[in-house]
């Protein structure tokens, strides 16, 4: 990304190479040329870009990918902001031959074309007339600041033209440098307006703030104060936003301000939850990726939450049994102390349960308890096969189905015993023997 070097000197001068001016009050503007931004100019991109202008319509890149693009990321998706209505836009595109698909964001202002292969979100800009702290009831409008003003952050409430001029009028590129996150105008309004915005305030923040612990007054207030609207808004996009947050950055601190809230029992977090096991394995998970379940289960005194915590949030099932799992073997499934080979018990464990993800939850597990040093092994380990099949068993002239469970069951154990080093003629003729 472009870095202005004398940024003091701004509105009034620049270094030449990105260009800040005041165009009318509360609109600083400046022109980005990245690397990241030219990356953006598709052979889609282009043509939708030369309908607008054909058609004397402003369209901009809007929200999240500008902030991106002014952190020098590549935005993942990318929203499209244009003054033109829905209407106005289906007759353009009709009448040049582009496609559109899935016309549920209409209502909304959204619409979806198609060009060059690649899909383009573009929503006209709104104002959001009635809100119930989850749906909006909008107007269209063709003011810009208007649709900024009903962002939920100041650094997401940015456009960038395709020229690289940058529209912010609420301050969100000096946020972003600052590494600040407000909310546009008052926090209260902005929070009643989606509660969700809760959640949002506190995963932007893991993502921007290098230090945490500084906050807004009026934010957290109104954080406290709004908790509960939290408990209309579907499990669903909790989750979302949750996990997301939870893989970010100042995830105790974030949690632990989720409880000093009163958030968390709006979220299907547990009241009584075990805040000292949560240091003590945020610690141990610390720079090795955890999934997001797995810090959660340090929450978790009982099995019974992470039930009460898929009632709320409609988690997947693998991420449930691999809650459940941390829960009910994180003191019991522990390293041999007194043995050359501390990692078998969790090698055992593997080896019994025969699902395809029991590595990936010992592996979760062994960050849990900071075992460092055992979750490398486990990572660098491949399941031995269990020499000997029923068919073995039968050749060696054993034929009543259950005798040949028993004893395949009794070679499985023996084994185990041995390392997995047995082979199948030395663990056969222990039949012969018995
Ligand atoms: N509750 C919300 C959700 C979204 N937005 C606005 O809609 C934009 C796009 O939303 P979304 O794609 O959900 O989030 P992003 O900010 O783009 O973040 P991400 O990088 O995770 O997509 C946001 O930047 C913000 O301006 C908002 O004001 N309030
Ligand atoms: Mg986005």
């Amino acid at each position: 990304m472009l870095r202005c070097l004398y940024p003091w000197r701004w509105p009034l001068l620049s270094c030449g190479r990105c260009r800040p001016y005041l165009l009318k009050q509360n609109l600083f503007t400046m022109k980005l040329q990245s690397a990241e931004f030219q990356s953006l100019f598709t052979e889609g991109l282009k043509g939708l870009t030369e309908l607008f202008v054909r058609e004397n319509h402003e369209l901009r890149i809007a929200g999240g990918a500008v902030r991106d693009l002014l952190s020098g990321v590549k935005p993942q998706d990318v929203d499209f902001a244009t003054t033109a209505t829905p209407s106005q836009m289906k007759g353009m595109f009709q009448s040049a031959g582009v496609r559109m698909i899935n016309n549920k964001g209409e209502k909304h202002g959204t619409i979806t074309a198609r060009l060059h292969e690649e899909n383009f979100e573009i929503t006209t800009l709104r104002i959001d007339v009635l809100t119930d702290g989850r749906h909006a009831e909008v107007e269209f409008t063709t003011d810009w600041q208007k649709d900024a003003e009903r962002r939920d952050l100041t650094i997401n409430s940015m456009f960038l033209g395709f020229d690289g001029t940058l529209f912010d009028y609420f301050n969100g590129y000096e946020d972003l440098k600052n590494k600040k996150v407000r909310f546009v105008g008052h926090a209260k309004q902005r929070i009643q307006e989606d509660y969700l915005r809760i959640l949002r305030y506190f995963r932007f923040y893991g993502r921007i703030v290098d230090k945490p612990g500084d906050h807004d007054a009026e934010t957290l207030e109104a954080i406290a104060e709004n908790a509960k609207g939290l408990a209309g808004i579907s499990g669903e996009r909790i989750w979302v936003e949750l996990k997301k947050m939870l893989v970010g950055n100042h995830v105790n601190h974030l949690i632990h301000l989720i409880y000093d809230l009163d958030v968390a029992p709006y979220i299907g977090l547990p009241a009584n939850a075990s805040l000292e096991e949560f240091d003590k394995v945020s610690r141990n998970v610390e720079g090795f990726s955890p999934k997001p379940m797995t810090l959660l289960a340090s929450l978790f005194r009982v099995q019974d939450d992470v039930t009460k915590l898929d009632v709320r949030l409609k988690i997947s099932k693998e991420e449930k049994n691999l809650g459940l799992f941390i829960v009910k073997n994180r003191k019991d499934l522990i390293k041999a102390t007194d043995s050359a080979e501390p990692l078998k018990p969790y090698q055992d464990f593997v080896i019994d349960c025969r699902e395809s993800d029991a590595t990936t939850r010992v592996c979760e597990l062994l960050k849990y308890q900071g075992e460092h040093g055992l979750l490398r092994d486990m990572q660098q380990w491949s399941i031995p096969p269990f020499p000997v099949s029923g068919h073995d068993i039968r050749k060696a002239g054993i034929s009543s189905g259950k005798e040949i469970g028993a004893l395949l069951q009794q070679l499985r154990e023996q084994w185990k015993k041995s390392g997995y080093q047995m082979g199948k003629d030395e663990l056969l003729s222990h039949i012969r023997k018995t």
